[in-house]
């Protein structure tokens, strides 16, 4: 079997309702997710020992412990899947990994849990394995609560800790640009300074067909953990405050942060915002980019 690619784009919560906390500590969400269509890109190649490798604008900040890549999620995802696989008598023959890390780490848009779940399809291909060999997205939680949604990979409805996924249908393509002012956010530090716990569901018009409905009922929605991480975070106010300067209709953070994202009018308008906002502050992250609609992959 020769090298094998896959992609694993940005996850954007489009909202993020918090509405409890379960026993040991993890909170309950209620989260609208889609994906773009770029990201970070993986392979995977055939080696006679275990290897891993990084490239790309973010490779100095992704973990790495010697050669073999130590704690990234990525070598955990092999190393986990090969021990279920090993349980049933299924071959793992060593692998050599190359991450090119495009996007920002610790940022609330999913890149470590996406290379996860993006490791877990792309080795699953390598070796061969049977679909209905593992149950993939109980490995996916073990690896983090946002790895499940990351291996579904289309526009979905999380809620639980993330793990409970219901696909949604017809939510458009969005023109966007994400934007990150560089500062890497603790998720653990996010949930911890939340003051309320308990907050309204996250509720959907059951009839939304044309893109201007559907960004008008998510503006009604919410990220909970805007608020804790600005407080964390001073640069996340300026960051929206550019993108809603660029013309954007809906300005939002992602996640735990610090990323937001701007929904644009079209891709033209995206890229030129890109370019102005690079021009404002090129030290920061700028990405024009675009979201799936319905379960189509990223460009591998
Ligand atoms: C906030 C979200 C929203 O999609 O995204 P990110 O900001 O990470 O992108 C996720 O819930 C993050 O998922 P993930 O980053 O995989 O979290 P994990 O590694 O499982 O957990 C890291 C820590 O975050 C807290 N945590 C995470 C998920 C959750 N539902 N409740 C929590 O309280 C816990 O303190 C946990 O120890
Ligand atoms: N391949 C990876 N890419 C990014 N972060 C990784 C990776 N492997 C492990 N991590 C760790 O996971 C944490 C969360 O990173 P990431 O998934 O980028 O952010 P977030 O959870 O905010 O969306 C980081 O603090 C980082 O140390």
């Amino acid at each position: 079997m020769s090298m094998i690619s896959e992609c694993a784009p940005a996850k954007i919560n489009l909202a993020l309702h918090v509405t409890g906390r379960r026993a040991d500590g993890y909170h309950l969400l209620e989260s609208l997710v889609t994906f773009t269509d770029t990201g970070d890109q993986l392979s995977f190649s055939p080696a006679s020992t275990d290897g891993f490798s990084v490239s790309g604008r973010f490779a100095g900040n992704v973990p790495r412990e010697g050669n073999a890549g130590g704690d990234n999620l990525v070598v955990k995802a092999r190393d986990m899947l090969r021990s279920v696989l090993a349980g049933a008598g299924l071959a793992a023959p060593p692998v050599h990994i190359h991450l090119e890390k495009n996007l920002p780490v610790a940022s609330g848009i999913g890149g470590g849990s996406a290379d996860a779940a993006a490791t877990l399809r792309g080795v699953m291909r390598l070796w061969e394995i049977p679909a209905g060999a593992v149950d993939l997205p109980t490995l996916a939680l073990r690896l983090g609560a946002d790895v499940p949604m990351c291996l579904a990979g289309t526009p979905l409805i999380a809620r639980g800790i993330g793990e409970a996924i219901e696909p949604l249908r017809g939510l458009p393509s969005f023109a966007m640009v994400l934007a990150n002012p560089l500062q890497p956010v603790s998720t653990p530090d996010v949930f911890q300074a939340l003051e309320s716990k308990a907050n309204a569901p996250l509720s959907l018009p059951g009839e939304l067909i044309e893109a201007a409905a559907w960004i008008a009922a998510i503006g009604n929605l919410r990220n909970d953990l805007e608020a804790p991480a600005s407080r964390l975070v001073a640069e996340i106010a300026v960051i929206s405050g550019l993108l809603a300067g660029q013309g954007a209709t809906l300005v939002r953070m992602s996640g735990s942060g610090a990323t937001c994202f701007g929904i644009f009018s079209d891709s033209a308008q995206a890229k030129a915002a890109e370019a102005a906002l690079l021009s404002i502050r090129p030290d920061w992250y700028f990405q024009a980019t675009t979201t799936i609609s319905g379960a189509q992959a990223c460009r591998a």
